[in-house]
């Protein structure tokens, strides 16, 4: 269990506001944060790990305090946290290999090198110094580094934003895998409804540094598989997915997050972010309106 209860004042461009947050995380989580820019979110990641002082507050992990109401904290580096954030450099004099044999604390950290670099499709890059790579490389070889000591809790800044749209698919797999092997308490900020959909089981808004919404989703899978019963709904198209010749769309209602899959000859004028309405049963399903 992880008990997040932090309160700071922080500078907004319409001044200052309190950031004030108290959360209860079960062990292996996936929690999704969202919310506007400036809302507080890489403000609480850093806090977590120790790189930003909150005015108050307390963090107790599986009944560890790393931060205690006198002020009393654990310094960063004896937290067992991973994180990656949006201007978390590389070491600029190392290669990509050597950044990520710099975290390496054990041997045994060591040994799961290469599987990260393959994992990460960084094995041709693993001799280049940072400098030569493209931001989405340099974002690849950095939760690379982050997951090198497999850590309990791991805090992701919007980690796949700069990768294009098949990479990032295959990474939002990869960090899907790991939190299902290791069930590492991952805490990430992203802006992407699928992806957070895809990947967390509970997603919180922050609005101005407090908590607007707290949703459970689905564990695993992210979804609500479809009731028995027949169901009329409208909802986002958050993903189309063509899986042979069914495609598999996830809706977000607004309440839950749906999958159905329809004959791909039915969805051929479908796209994410539309709005539709359908009606479902356990083995029909129509589109009731197709703007
Ligand atoms: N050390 C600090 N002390 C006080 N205020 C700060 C501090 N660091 C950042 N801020 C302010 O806190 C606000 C929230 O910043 P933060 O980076 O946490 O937001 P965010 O939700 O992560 O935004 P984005 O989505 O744009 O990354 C900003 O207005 C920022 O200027």
């Amino acid at each position: 269990m992880m008990h997040v209860q932090l309160n700071k004042s922080l500078h907004g461009p319409e001044g200052d506001f309190e950031l004030a947050v108290d959360l209860q995380l079960e062990s292996g989580t996936f929690l999704g944060i969202h919310g506007a820019s400036g809302a507080g979110k890489t403000s609480l990641l850093r806090m977590i790990a120790g790189l930003m002082p909150p005015d108050s507050g307390r963090l107790e992990i599986n009944g560890v305090p790393w931060l205690e109401t006198s002020g009393k904290a654990m310094p960063p580096q004896k937290r067992n946290v991973g994180f990656l954030f949006q201007d978390y450099a590389l070491f600029p004099h190392l290669t990509v290999l050597g950044n990520l044999e710099f975290a390496a604390n054990s041997p045994s950290d060591k040994d799961r090198i290469p599987e990260l670099l393959r994992t990460m499709e960084l094995e041709k890059l693993q001799h280049s110094m940072p400098g030569v790579l493209s931001g989405g490389q340099q974002q690849r070889v950095a939760l690379a580094r982050a997951l090198v000591r497999q850590p309990r809790i791991l805090l992701l800044d919007e980690p796949l934003s700069a990768l294009d749209a098949p990479i990032r698919r295959r990474l939002q797999d990869y960090l899907g895998k790991i939190h299902r092997e290791y069930r590492t308490t991952t805490i990430m900020v992203s802006h992407d409804p699928s992806e957070l959909h895809r990947l967390a089981d509970r997603v919180v808004e922050l609005r101005a540094g407090k908590i607007v919404e707290d949703r459970a989703l689905d564990q695993g899978s992210g979804e609500i598989p479809l009731p028995k019963a027949a169901l009329k709904a409208s909802g986002r198209i958050l993903e189309i997915e063509l899986e042979g010749k069914e495609v598999l769309l996830r809706i977000d209602t607004g309440a839950q997050t749906i999958r159905i899959s329809l004959p791909a000859t039915e969805a051929k004028s479908l796209k994410p972010g539309q709005n539709i309405t359908f009606q479902a049963s356990i083995d029909t399903i129509k589109i009731l309106n197709n703007p």
